[in-house]
């Protein structure tokens, strides 16, 4: 038996995707799993997803983390999973799916995917930080000096304290460099490091950015490119009409021998 497989990557944020239409995938398999996404020993990846059909949405996205787990949403994920339903045919330039955090729209236009986010109720104060969920649990700090930080030390810390220790969180420092426009890196659960790219974490920041009076849309700079995010916030400090937008693409595909796993 062997595991056919895609590779694509969002700003860097870099997946395994498998089409588990089948159901032929062994998911329960979280060192299988682990082991596809080790960059020295497997495929490498920041995270793995399958593609699945679903009775009532164009198609569900399942999630995994690089270390085996079950992962909460992926912004960047999700882009590569609308982009790798259009390529398989199951989705023309409009798709409703499933993820995670519940029911997603997104738009195919040429190079980039829209995705739309679920509303954001709230947003928690910690100290000068912030702390929300946009389908994903995001710790927000803003810096000065981004490029030079050492977000690995830096994202731990916060990821380990008392708080966050038990789950985790995402981690996610930010600068802002102009009036439309702030630099994000992030330290990420689940894959333990920092990554090119998180799009839950780059729409954690830019509604951040926002309940401190960035206009939308506000774009976003990461280690891995360009991504923007659109949003209308309300009176009561939520947030709705969240978009996340960005590039997608496919980088290769391949089998793994399960014998060799
Ligand atoms: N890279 C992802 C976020 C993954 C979230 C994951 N690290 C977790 O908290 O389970 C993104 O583009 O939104």
């Amino acid at each position: 038996m062997a595991i056919s497989f895609y590779k694509y990557q969002g700003t860097g944020n870099d997946f395994v995707m498998v089409d588990n239409r089948k159901r032929n995938f062994p998911a329960e398999d979280e060192a299988l799993v682990k082991h596809l996404c080790d960059r020295r020993k497997g495929i490498g990846a920041d995270g793995l997803i399958l593609l699945q059909d679903h009775p009532d949405y164009d198609f569900e996205m399942v999630y995994y983390n690089a270390d085996g787990r079950v992962g909460s949403m992926c912004g960047n994920g999700a882009r590569c999973t609308v982009r790798f339903a259009r390529q398989l045919g199951v989705i023309e330039d409009v798709a409703c799916f499933l993820a995670a955090d519940g029911e997603h729209q997104a738009n195919v236009e040429r190079d980039l995917i829209q995705l739309k986010m679920n509303d954001v109720k709230s947003v928690e104060r910690i100290g000068e930080d912030y702390y929300l969920n946009t389908g994903s649990p995001h710790y927000v700090r803003f810096v000065e000096g981004v490029e030079a930080l050492d977000v690995y030390a830096e994202g731990r810390a916060i990821r380990y304290n008392e708080r966050f220790k038990e789950v985790g969180t995402n981690v996610n420092f930010v600068q802002r460099l102009s009036d439309s426009e702030i630099y994000v890196r992030t330290y990420e659960r689940g894959v333990e490091d920092e990554t090119l790219s998180c799009g839950t974490g780059v729409t954690a920041c830019a509604l951040v950015a926002g309940l401190q009076g960035m206009q939308s849309p506000v774009n976003v700079k990461v280690l891995g490119g360009e991504l923007q995010v659109a949003f209308e916030q309300v009176e009561d400090g939520s947030f709705k009409y969240i978009y996340l937008i960005g590039p997608a693409k496919q980088v290769f595909s391949g089998t793994v021998p399960l014998q060799q796993v």
